[in-house]
């Protein structure tokens, strides 16, 4: 099995639904996923993919869709106001959570092809969320 982790890094704002603390405000991160695809066998250049093929759909993906925006439930009360404002937003179907938004990157990167078997969001230098489907 081989095995090959790109790191993409961006920024978002949120805030948390159902959360009393200070991530229940509006607040930002400068984030770094880490995704992590795999392949029982090696192409004809010896990849299990080019970096640049992840970089330029997913990573192109991400600083598209969700890199410098807001990241928001669609229950939210906040999306429609900043929508109204012309504020960058993207709409998510759960909370955007770090667990949530590892998510969002893995189910992304499967819908682009990509052998993925992990995501790793680091919100902060120090905390950490990952998802990946159970084998
Ligand atoms: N399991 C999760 N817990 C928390 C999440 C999350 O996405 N999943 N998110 C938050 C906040 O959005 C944000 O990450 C703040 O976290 P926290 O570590 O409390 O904030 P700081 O980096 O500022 O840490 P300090 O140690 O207070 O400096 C909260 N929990």
């Amino acid at each position: 099995m081989f095995r090959v982790v790109q790191e993409i890094s961006f920024c978002y704002g949120h805030r948390l639904l159902n959360y009393t603390g200070k991530c229940q405000h509006l607040h930002g991160h400068n984030a770094r996923a880490l995704v992590t695809l795999e392949a029982e066998s090696l192409d004809d250049r010896g990849m299990v993919i080019d970096f640049g093929d992840i970089k330029r759909s997913l990573q192109t993906w991400i600083d598209e869709q969700i890199d410098h925006r807001m990241l928001l439930c669609r229950d939210d009360p906040a999306l429609p106001v900043l929508k109204d404002l012309g504020e960058p937003v993207f709409e998510m179907d759960s909370n955007p959570t770090a667990e949530n938004i590892a998510r969002l990157i893995f189910e992304e990167a499967e819908r682009r092809g990509l052998p993925v078997v992990e995501v790793v969001l680091w919100e902060t230098p120090r905390s950490s969320a990952t998802y990946r489907r159970r084998p």
